[in-house]
Formats: C-alpha cells, structure tokens, sequence
C-alpha cells in the first residue's frame, strides 16, 4: 500500500523525468490556476461522499484531493517538510 511520502516521492519522479502519458506531468503544464481548481472539485466530491456515500467511496474521494494537493506543491516547489513543519 502507497503512503503520502511514497506518492509524493513517485510524483517529485515524475515532474523531474516528465514520462510520456503522465497524467501528473499533463497536470504540472496546466499550472497553478487549474491545479487549484481541481482541488476545489475534489474537496466537494469528498464533502459530497462524507455526507451521503460510503466509507469506501469517502476514503477514494480523499485519496484523490490529497493527489491533487500533491501536484499543488510540486507546482509551486513546496516540498512535505515545508507543510509538516505547520502541522
Ligand atoms: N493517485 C492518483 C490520482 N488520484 C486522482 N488522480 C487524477 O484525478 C482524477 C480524478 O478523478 P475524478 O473521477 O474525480 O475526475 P474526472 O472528472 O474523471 O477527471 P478529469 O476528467 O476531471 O481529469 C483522475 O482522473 C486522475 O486523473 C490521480 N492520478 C494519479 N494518481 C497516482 O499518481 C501516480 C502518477 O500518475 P501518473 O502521473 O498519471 O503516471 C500514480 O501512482 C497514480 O496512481
């Protein structure tokens, strides 16, 4: 099973190598703006799923924002200690 650090590290991979058919490197070039407004979709798909889906679905609802808030800080080359050091 994957843990954040693993994706982080697997998409940090991908932004460096820029493999062809990366869904996360077509992400990157779409930049910022649209990065962000995928994750205001994605957290109303979790809300939604919180509130009236299963826990199974909630969960893949998370996993995706939490996806796409990756993308977000290699995007603006944040890196997990420049988050974990708020927490
Ligand atoms: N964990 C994820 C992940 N979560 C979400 N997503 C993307 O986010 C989208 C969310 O799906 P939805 O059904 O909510 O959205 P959708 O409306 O169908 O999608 P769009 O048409 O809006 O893109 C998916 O279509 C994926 O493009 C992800 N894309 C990739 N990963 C992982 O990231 C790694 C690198 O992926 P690639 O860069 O594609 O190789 C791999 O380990 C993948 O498993």
């Amino acid at each position: 099973m994957k843990s954040f650090e693993d994706l982080y590290a697997e998409l940090a991979e991908k932004a460096a190598t820029r493999p062809a058919g990366s869904g996360t490197v077509a992400e990157l070039d779409a930049g910022v703006h649209a990065i962000g407004k995928k994750i205001v979709e994605e957290a109303a798909e979790v809300w939604m799923a919180a509130e009236h889906e299963s826990d199974e679905r909630a969960a893949e609802e998370i996993s995706q924002l939490l996806y796409h808030l990756q993308v977000l800080m290699l995007a603006r080359g944040l890196t997990l200690q420049d988050v974990y050091k708020h927490l």
